[in-house]
């Protein structure tokens, strides 16, 4: 059931603190790798949220111990994996790429499903890259079924990554406990000279990896090479969510406010990192304190011309901004985004145009002229970000409803509540 949402105003510059949930990327590549290690590992600070809760309940259907710990943690022990299992993958890029090549580890036979947009999400290639391995995979897309034999030969495969760098990363999580271990390459005459997108998250697999004792070999460029051998089991300690934060720190960007995210790290594979950079690019004073990130919001934000390629995840929240610039942005690099939760160049052009402004889509992005902008209902096609990119919007647009804030579930247990407590509005806790 979709609950609409009538976007609160501000009254005035928002000042605020707002601690932040953990980071979806990190805790879903922990508990995979926790699943697949040696000893018992802990998570500390995961993030609880639809994403994370489903790859709990996938590795609990396979066998893998999930228990919650002290102070909101997860203990994870590992065991044998084996089905019969049913994979609930919601809409969750991590978990449907992710958690195939894991279960590809198991014995028996574990089928995928998801929402009914998962199904039209790119998934043709890790299938196809799984079955080269030596899995046993039928089908190409949710929902499809995989014949578990206890283990996978594993060795090299090139691939056309260039719709999701998820593809490798989910490869890469599981290829250590491959006979061979894996070679992943992205293969430019495939994709016809298209890159990888969203690198820094390929960066953020191969560092935790390495983390948990896996030699991996990055040093040529669209190549990776993950050995075989254990996974170490340990704790994980998972940062706050840098692009989540980033819907919070526009609400100080666009009410000339200003907003502190606590537990901001000083150095990150987050490419969330990179809202920094972007919110100064836009006219914002950024400072990293001991009290953590501190954004203030200019009288006016300024349009950019910016490639979003490396850090695609965060086009929702910056198209929000740039509706309300004084000028012109012009967003590149993120065709695949069409592949995310929702088509988000169509949805952002059609729901910023809604609301009276100007948003064309180019072939790899979208160009958002400032035009004064109405109320009425932004539409967020069950995607989180297009939910909290219409909260920025309606932060200083009157009449602005979401039609489906529960989407925000996604990633955020409780973004009405977080939002309400920023603007410390009745109520709010
Ligand atoms: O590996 C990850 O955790 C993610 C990789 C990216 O996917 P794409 O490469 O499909 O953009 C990103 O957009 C997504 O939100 C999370
Ligand atoms: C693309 C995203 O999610 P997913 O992990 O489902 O791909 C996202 O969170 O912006």
């Amino acid at each position: 059931m979709t609950q609409q949402w009538s976007a609160p105003t501000a009254d005035g510059p928002v000042d605020a603190t707002v601690p932040v949930p953990g980071s979806k990327s990190i805790t879903n590549r922990a508990l995979v790798l926790a699943a697949l290690a040696d000893r018992a590992s802990a998570l500390h600070a995961p993030l609880r949220s639809r994403d994370t809760n489903l790859m709990v309940a996938a590795l609990r259907s396979l066998g893998v111990d999930v228990v919650d710990g002290p102070d909101g943690s997860w203990l994870v022990t590992p065991h044998e994996l084996r089905g019969p299992a049913q994979v609930d993958c919601g809409l969750a890029g991590t978990v449907m790429r992710f958690l195939p090549p894991a279960a590809a580890l198991a014995v028996g036979d574990i089928t995928f499903d998801g929402d009914p947009h998962a199904r039209t999400r790119p998934m043709t290639t890790i299938l196809a890259a799984l079955r080269a391995l030596g899995a046993d995979v039928a089908g190409d897309a949710l929902p499809f079924s995989l014949h578990g034999k206890g283990g996978v030969p594993g060795g090299e495969v090139t691939i056309d990554a260039s719709a999701s760098s998820q593809f490798v990363s989910g490869l890469l999580l599981s290829g250590a406990r491959y006979e061979s271990g894996v070679t992943v390459r992205h293969g430019a005459g495939a994709s016809g000279g298209k890159p990888v997108p969203s690198l820094p998250h390929i960066e953020m697999t191969v560092a935790m990896l390495r983390e948990a004792g896996v030699v991996v070999d990055d040093s040529a460029p669209d190549e990776w090479r993950v050995e075989p051998g254990p996974i170490r089991g340990r704790d994980w300690y998972v940062e706050p969510d840098l692009s989540n934060a980033t819907p919070f720190l526009a609400a100080a960007a666009v009410t000339g406010g200003r907003v502190t995210i606590p537990g901001w790290p000083a150095s990150t594979t987050q490419p969330g990192g990179a809202a920094r950079d972007l919110f100064e690019r836009m006219g914002c004073e950024v400072e990293l304190t001991d009290a953590g990130l501190v954004l203030r919001g200019p009288d006016r934000l300024t349009g950019i011309d910016v490639d979003l390629r490396d850090e695609s995840e965060l086009t929702p929240t910056v198209a929000a901004l740039a509706a309300l610039a004084d000028g012109p942005t012009h967003i590149r690099g993120v065709a695949h985004i069409r592949g995310h939760e929702t088509d988000r160049l169509a949805a952002l052009v059609t729901e910023i145009n809604r609301l009276g402004g100007d948003a064309t889509e180019t072939e790899d992005g979208l160009v958002v002229e400032p035009r004064p902008l109405h109320g009425g209902v932004w539409q967020a096609y069950a995607d989180h970000r297009m939910a909290t990119a219409g909260a920025i919007i309606g932060l200083v647009v009157g009449g602005v409803s979401v039609d489906d804030i529960g989407s925000t579930t996604k990633t955020i247990p409780d973004f009405p509540g977080m939002w309400a407590a920023m603007l410390s509005l009745p109520g709010a806790r």
